[in-house]
Protein backbone atom coordinates (compact mmCIF):
# COMPACT_ATOMS: atom_id res chain seq x y z
CA UNK A 1 0.00 0.00 0.00
CA UNK A 2 1.24 3.22 -0.60
CA UNK A 3 1.28 5.53 2.19
CA UNK A 4 3.29 8.61 1.32
CA UNK A 5 3.59 10.59 -1.77
CA UNK A 6 6.46 12.70 -1.90
CA UNK A 7 5.65 16.83 -1.61
CA UNK A 8 2.43 15.93 -0.03
CA UNK A 9 1.31 15.82 3.47
CA UNK A 10 1.93 12.74 5.86
CA UNK A 11 -1.06 9.99 5.72
CA UNK A 12 -1.86 11.35 9.92
CA UNK A 13 -2.18 14.75 8.55
CA UNK A 14 -4.05 13.75 5.46
CA UNK A 15 -6.54 11.76 7.49
CA UNK A 16 -7.22 15.41 9.89
CA UNK A 17 -7.66 17.04 7.16
CA UNK A 18 -10.32 14.82 6.01
CA UNK A 19 -12.26 14.22 9.56
CA UNK A 20 -12.44 18.31 9.38
CA UNK A 21 -13.55 19.02 6.06
CA UNK A 22 -16.09 15.67 6.93
CA UNK A 23 -17.46 18.02 9.59
CA UNK A 24 -17.85 20.73 7.79
CA UNK A 25 -19.84 19.57 4.90
CA UNK A 26 -17.42 19.71 2.47
CA UNK A 27 -17.00 17.40 -0.49
CA UNK A 28 -13.86 15.22 -0.29
CA UNK A 29 -11.18 13.66 -2.52
CA UNK A 30 -9.24 10.92 -1.06
CA UNK A 31 -6.23 11.54 -3.34
CA UNK A 32 -2.51 12.98 -2.52
CA UNK A 33 -1.24 13.70 -5.70
CA UNK A 34 -4.50 15.90 -7.13
CA UNK A 35 -2.34 18.60 -4.45
CA UNK A 36 0.56 18.31 -6.60
CA UNK A 37 -1.39 19.36 -9.40
CA UNK A 38 -1.17 23.46 -11.45
CA UNK A 39 -4.77 22.65 -13.13
CA UNK A 40 -7.25 19.80 -12.70
CA UNK A 41 -8.92 18.59 -16.07
CA UNK A 42 -12.12 17.40 -15.18
CA UNK A 43 -12.09 16.18 -18.95
CA UNK A 44 -15.14 14.65 -19.43
CA UNK A 45 -17.20 17.34 -18.58
CA UNK A 46 -15.26 19.14 -20.57
CA UNK A 47 -14.77 21.60 -17.48
CA UNK A 48 -11.08 22.79 -15.81
CA UNK A 49 -9.62 24.43 -12.58
CA UNK A 50 -7.66 27.10 -14.92
CA UNK A 51 -10.49 26.84 -17.54
CA UNK A 52 -13.68 27.38 -15.55
CA UNK A 53 -13.72 29.38 -12.21
CA UNK A 54 -16.24 26.55 -10.58
CA UNK A 55 -16.80 27.97 -6.93
CA UNK A 56 -18.84 30.86 -9.01
CA UNK A 57 -20.27 28.19 -10.98
CA UNK A 58 -21.42 25.33 -9.19
CA UNK A 59 -20.44 26.98 -5.13
CA UNK A 60 -24.39 26.97 -4.39
CA UNK A 61 -25.40 23.46 -5.77
CA UNK A 62 -26.82 21.25 -3.01
CA UNK A 63 -28.54 18.55 -4.84
CA UNK A 64 -27.29 16.52 -7.82
CA UNK A 65 -29.15 14.19 -9.33
CA UNK A 66 -28.06 11.54 -11.95
CA UNK A 67 -29.32 9.16 -14.53
CA UNK A 68 -28.78 7.04 -17.36
CA UNK A 69 -30.00 8.94 -20.48
CA UNK A 70 -29.04 12.59 -21.27
CA UNK A 71 -32.34 13.80 -22.12
CA UNK A 72 -33.92 12.26 -19.09
CA UNK A 73 -31.68 14.31 -17.55
CA UNK A 74 -32.70 17.51 -19.14
CA UNK A 75 -36.46 16.88 -19.12
CA UNK A 76 -35.38 16.27 -15.13
CA UNK A 77 -33.93 19.97 -14.91
CA UNK A 78 -36.37 21.38 -16.59
CA UNK A 79 -39.21 19.77 -14.71
CA UNK A 80 -36.38 21.39 -11.47
CA UNK A 81 -37.25 24.62 -13.09
CA UNK A 82 -40.91 24.82 -13.15
CA UNK A 83 -41.21 23.39 -9.73
CA UNK A 84 -38.72 25.95 -7.93
CA UNK A 85 -40.28 28.91 -10.29
CA UNK A 86 -36.99 29.33 -12.01
CA UNK A 87 -38.67 29.21 -15.53
CA UNK A 88 -41.60 29.04 -17.76
CA UNK A 89 -43.08 25.63 -19.07
CA UNK A 90 -41.41 24.91 -22.05
CA UNK A 91 -38.23 27.05 -21.96
CA UNK A 92 -34.98 25.86 -22.53
CA UNK A 93 -31.74 24.72 -20.24
CA UNK A 94 -28.30 25.04 -21.81
CA UNK A 95 -25.91 21.42 -21.39
CA UNK A 96 -23.11 23.01 -19.25
CA UNK A 97 -20.68 19.80 -20.74
CA UNK A 98 -22.15 20.64 -24.34
CA UNK A 99 -18.14 20.70 -25.74
CA UNK A 100 -17.74 16.89 -24.47
CA UNK A 101 -20.31 15.22 -25.86
CA UNK A 102 -19.56 12.52 -23.02
CA UNK A 103 -22.28 13.50 -20.66
CA UNK A 104 -24.86 16.01 -19.96
CA UNK A 105 -25.23 18.39 -17.43
CA UNK A 106 -28.10 20.98 -16.30
CA UNK A 107 -28.77 23.54 -14.03
CA UNK A 108 -32.08 24.45 -11.91
CA UNK A 109 -30.97 26.50 -9.33
CA UNK A 110 -29.07 24.39 -6.65
CA UNK A 111 -30.30 21.11 -8.30
CA UNK A 112 -27.85 19.77 -10.69
CA UNK A 113 -28.70 17.29 -13.50
CA UNK A 114 -26.19 15.13 -14.81
CA UNK A 115 -26.43 11.77 -17.18
CA UNK A 116 -23.91 8.98 -16.43
CA UNK A 117 -24.46 6.62 -19.29
CA UNK A 118 -24.93 2.65 -18.49
CA UNK A 119 -22.88 0.85 -16.12
CA UNK A 120 -19.87 1.01 -13.72
CA UNK A 121 -17.18 2.12 -16.04
CA UNK A 122 -19.47 4.61 -16.98
CA UNK A 123 -20.68 6.34 -13.89
CA UNK A 124 -17.36 5.93 -12.15
CA UNK A 125 -15.67 7.82 -14.51
CA UNK A 126 -18.77 10.59 -14.30
CA UNK A 127 -18.53 10.22 -10.48
CA UNK A 128 -14.84 10.92 -10.28
CA UNK A 129 -14.50 14.05 -12.06
CA UNK A 130 -18.04 15.28 -10.35
CA UNK A 131 -17.13 14.63 -6.93
CA UNK A 132 -13.70 16.40 -7.80
CA UNK A 133 -15.93 19.66 -9.35
CA UNK A 134 -17.98 19.23 -5.88
CA UNK A 135 -14.50 19.70 -4.31
CA UNK A 136 -12.69 22.20 -6.02
CA UNK A 137 -16.40 24.45 -6.52
CA UNK A 138 -16.44 23.96 -2.57
CA UNK A 139 -19.72 22.39 -1.90
CA UNK A 140 -21.19 22.07 1.33
CA UNK A 141 -23.65 19.56 2.40
CA UNK A 142 -24.20 18.29 -1.45
CA UNK A 143 -26.98 15.22 -1.14
CA UNK A 144 -26.74 13.00 -4.24
CA UNK A 145 -29.93 11.20 -5.59
CA UNK A 146 -29.60 7.92 -8.72
CA UNK A 147 -32.91 8.52 -10.11
CA UNK A 148 -33.21 5.63 -13.32
CA UNK A 149 -34.78 2.75 -14.34
CA UNK A 150 -34.52 -0.71 -12.75
CA UNK A 151 -35.82 -4.40 -13.46
CA UNK A 152 -37.98 -5.29 -11.06
CA UNK A 153 -38.23 -8.60 -8.40
CA UNK A 154 -41.72 -9.56 -7.09
CA UNK A 155 -43.11 -6.31 -6.34
CA UNK A 156 -46.08 -4.70 -7.69
CA UNK A 157 -45.95 -3.56 -11.20
CA UNK A 158 -45.12 0.40 -11.11
CA UNK A 159 -43.39 1.10 -7.69
CA UNK A 160 -40.60 2.98 -7.29
CA UNK A 161 -37.40 0.86 -5.27
CA UNK A 162 -35.55 3.46 -2.87
CA UNK A 163 -32.22 1.57 -2.29
CA UNK A 164 -31.41 1.02 1.34
CA UNK A 165 -28.21 -0.94 0.29
CA UNK A 166 -26.68 -1.94 -2.88
CA UNK A 167 -25.22 -5.41 -3.27
CA UNK A 168 -23.35 -7.41 -6.26
CA UNK A 169 -24.63 -10.54 -8.12
CA UNK A 170 -23.50 -12.77 -4.72
CA UNK A 171 -26.44 -10.45 -2.60
CA UNK A 172 -23.20 -8.58 -0.81
CA UNK A 173 -23.07 -5.15 0.53
CA UNK A 174 -19.83 -4.73 -1.46
CA UNK A 175 -18.12 -3.03 -4.49
CA UNK A 176 -14.54 -4.52 -5.88
CA UNK A 177 -12.55 -2.01 -7.88
CA UNK A 178 -9.79 -4.09 -9.54
CA UNK A 179 -7.02 -0.90 -8.39
CA UNK A 180 -3.58 -1.82 -10.63
CA UNK A 181 -3.32 -5.58 -10.03
CA UNK A 182 -5.45 -5.55 -6.41
CA UNK A 183 -8.82 -6.25 -5.73
CA UNK A 184 -10.33 -3.42 -3.21
CA UNK A 185 -13.41 -4.24 -1.87
CA UNK A 186 -15.29 -0.86 -0.83
CA UNK A 187 -19.18 -0.35 0.92
CA UNK A 188 -22.18 0.03 -0.40
CA UNK A 189 -23.99 1.50 2.20
CA UNK A 190 -26.38 4.13 1.36
CA UNK A 191 -27.83 7.01 3.43
CA UNK A 192 -30.61 4.80 5.64
CA UNK A 193 -32.24 8.44 6.90
CA UNK A 194 -32.83 9.92 3.19
CA UNK A 195 -34.46 6.57 2.02
CA UNK A 196 -37.01 7.24 5.14
CA UNK A 197 -37.12 10.78 4.21
CA UNK A 198 -37.96 10.14 0.72
CA UNK A 199 -40.13 7.44 1.08
CA UNK A 200 -41.80 10.06 3.33
CA UNK A 201 -42.15 11.91 0.21
CA UNK A 202 -43.75 9.35 -1.49
CA UNK A 203 -46.56 8.77 0.67
CA UNK A 204 -47.58 12.56 0.00
CA UNK A 205 -48.56 11.41 -3.65
CA UNK A 206 -51.59 9.16 -4.35
CA UNK A 207 -51.01 6.19 -6.53
CA UNK A 208 -47.44 6.10 -5.94
CA UNK A 209 -46.09 2.80 -4.66
CA UNK A 210 -42.89 2.93 -3.18
CA UNK A 211 -40.85 0.68 -1.06
CA UNK A 212 -37.52 0.18 0.21
CA UNK A 213 -35.21 -2.46 -0.64
CA UNK A 214 -31.93 -3.76 -1.39
CA UNK A 215 -30.68 -3.24 -5.49
CA UNK A 216 -28.69 -5.58 -6.97
CA UNK A 217 -26.37 -3.74 -9.16
CA UNK A 218 -24.94 -6.36 -12.25
CA UNK A 219 -22.19 -5.93 -14.91
CA UNK A 220 -24.45 -7.05 -17.40
CA UNK A 221 -28.14 -6.47 -18.96
CA UNK A 222 -28.48 -9.44 -20.28
CA UNK A 223 -26.74 -13.05 -18.82
CA UNK A 224 -26.04 -10.80 -15.61
CA UNK A 225 -29.72 -10.60 -14.86
CA UNK A 226 -30.96 -13.48 -16.10
CA UNK A 227 -32.26 -12.40 -19.33
CA UNK A 228 -32.99 -15.34 -21.89
CA UNK A 229 -32.77 -12.99 -24.98
CA UNK A 230 -29.42 -12.12 -24.99
CA UNK A 231 -27.18 -13.01 -27.77
CA UNK A 232 -25.74 -15.74 -25.25
CA UNK A 233 -27.75 -17.29 -22.61
CA UNK A 234 -25.96 -20.81 -21.43
CA UNK A 235 -28.39 -20.94 -18.46
CA UNK A 236 -32.59 -22.57 -18.57
CA UNK A 237 -35.28 -20.55 -17.40
CA UNK A 238 -35.42 -22.91 -14.41
CA UNK A 239 -32.05 -21.55 -13.45
CA UNK A 240 -33.31 -18.31 -14.03
CA UNK A 241 -35.99 -18.10 -11.81
CA UNK A 242 -33.80 -20.35 -9.08
CA UNK A 243 -31.63 -17.45 -8.48
CA UNK A 244 -34.17 -14.32 -9.34
CA UNK A 245 -35.82 -16.50 -6.07
CA UNK A 246 -32.44 -16.29 -3.99
CA UNK A 247 -32.19 -12.79 -4.39
CA UNK A 248 -35.67 -12.30 -3.85
CA UNK A 249 -35.32 -14.29 -0.68
CA UNK A 250 -32.05 -12.08 0.37
CA UNK A 251 -33.65 -9.39 -0.25
CA UNK A 252 -33.48 -7.85 -3.53
CA UNK A 253 -36.28 -5.92 -4.42
CA UNK A 254 -34.78 -4.69 -8.03
CA UNK A 255 -31.87 -4.77 -10.33
CA UNK A 256 -29.79 -2.18 -12.50
CA UNK A 257 -26.10 -1.50 -13.12
CA UNK A 258 -24.49 1.67 -11.30
CA UNK A 259 -25.70 0.79 -7.76
CA UNK A 260 -22.97 -0.46 -6.17
CA UNK A 261 -20.36 2.05 -7.77
CA UNK A 262 -22.35 4.64 -6.84
CA UNK A 263 -22.99 4.17 -3.27
CA UNK A 264 -18.72 3.12 -2.68
CA UNK A 265 -17.37 6.19 -4.53
CA UNK A 266 -20.20 8.72 -2.91
CA UNK A 267 -19.64 7.45 0.66
CA UNK A 268 -16.26 7.53 0.61
CA UNK A 269 -16.16 10.75 -0.88
CA UNK A 270 -19.05 12.37 1.99
CA UNK A 271 -21.36 12.64 -0.54
CA UNK A 272 -25.19 12.05 1.20
CA UNK A 273 -26.55 9.01 -1.40
CA UNK A 274 -29.61 7.50 -2.57
CA UNK A 275 -31.08 5.71 -5.53
CA UNK A 276 -34.19 6.15 -6.47
CA UNK A 277 -35.50 3.55 -9.23
CA UNK A 278 -38.38 2.84 -11.55
CA UNK A 279 -38.13 -0.57 -12.72
CA UNK A 280 -39.14 -0.44 -16.26
CA UNK A 281 -39.97 -4.62 -16.48
CA UNK A 282 -40.62 -7.52 -14.17
CA UNK A 283 -37.50 -10.07 -14.48
CA UNK A 284 -39.79 -13.08 -13.74
CA UNK A 285 -42.81 -14.36 -12.23
CA UNK A 286 -41.54 -14.92 -8.32
CA UNK A 287 -45.50 -15.26 -7.83
CA UNK A 288 -44.76 -18.39 -5.70
CA UNK A 289 -41.89 -16.54 -2.93
CA UNK A 290 -43.03 -13.55 -2.94
CA UNK A 291 -45.48 -12.07 -0.05
CA UNK A 292 -46.05 -8.48 -1.47
O1 LIG B 1 -30.41 5.28 -15.31
P1 LIG B 1 -30.78 4.17 -16.21
O2 LIG B 1 -32.25 4.01 -16.31
O3 LIG B 1 -30.17 4.35 -17.58
O4 LIG B 1 -30.18 2.81 -15.62
C1 LIG B 1 -30.52 1.50 -15.95
C2 LIG B 1 -29.31 0.62 -15.68
C3 LIG B 1 -28.59 0.59 -17.02
O5 LIG B 1 -27.68 1.65 -17.11
C4 LIG B 1 -29.68 0.79 -18.05
C5 LIG B 1 -30.03 -0.50 -18.74
O6 LIG B 1 -31.13 -0.37 -19.59
O7 LIG B 1 -30.83 1.29 -17.34
O1 LIG C 1 -34.25 -4.65 -16.24
C1 LIG C 1 -33.59 -3.63 -16.22
C2 LIG C 1 -34.15 -2.38 -16.51
C3 LIG C 1 -33.33 -1.29 -16.47
N1 LIG C 1 -32.05 -1.45 -16.15
C4 LIG C 1 -31.51 -2.64 -15.87
O2 LIG C 1 -30.31 -2.75 -15.59
N2 LIG C 1 -32.30 -3.72 -15.89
Amino acid sequence: MCSHVPGTLPTSQRAQRHQRARRSGLVLVKNPHLDLMEEDVLYHLDLGTKTHNLPAMFGDIKFVCVGGSPNRMRAFAQFMQRELGLAAAGEDVADICAGSDRYAMYRAGPVLSISHGMGIPSISIMLHELIKLLHHAKCRDVTIIRIGTSGGLGIEAGSVVITDMAVDSSFQPRFEQVVLDDVVVRSTELDKDLAEELLACSRDIPDFPTLIGHTMCTYDFYEGQGRLDGALCSFSSEKKLEYLRRAYEAGVRNIEMESTAFAALCGLCGLKGESYLKPKCALGDLSACCTN
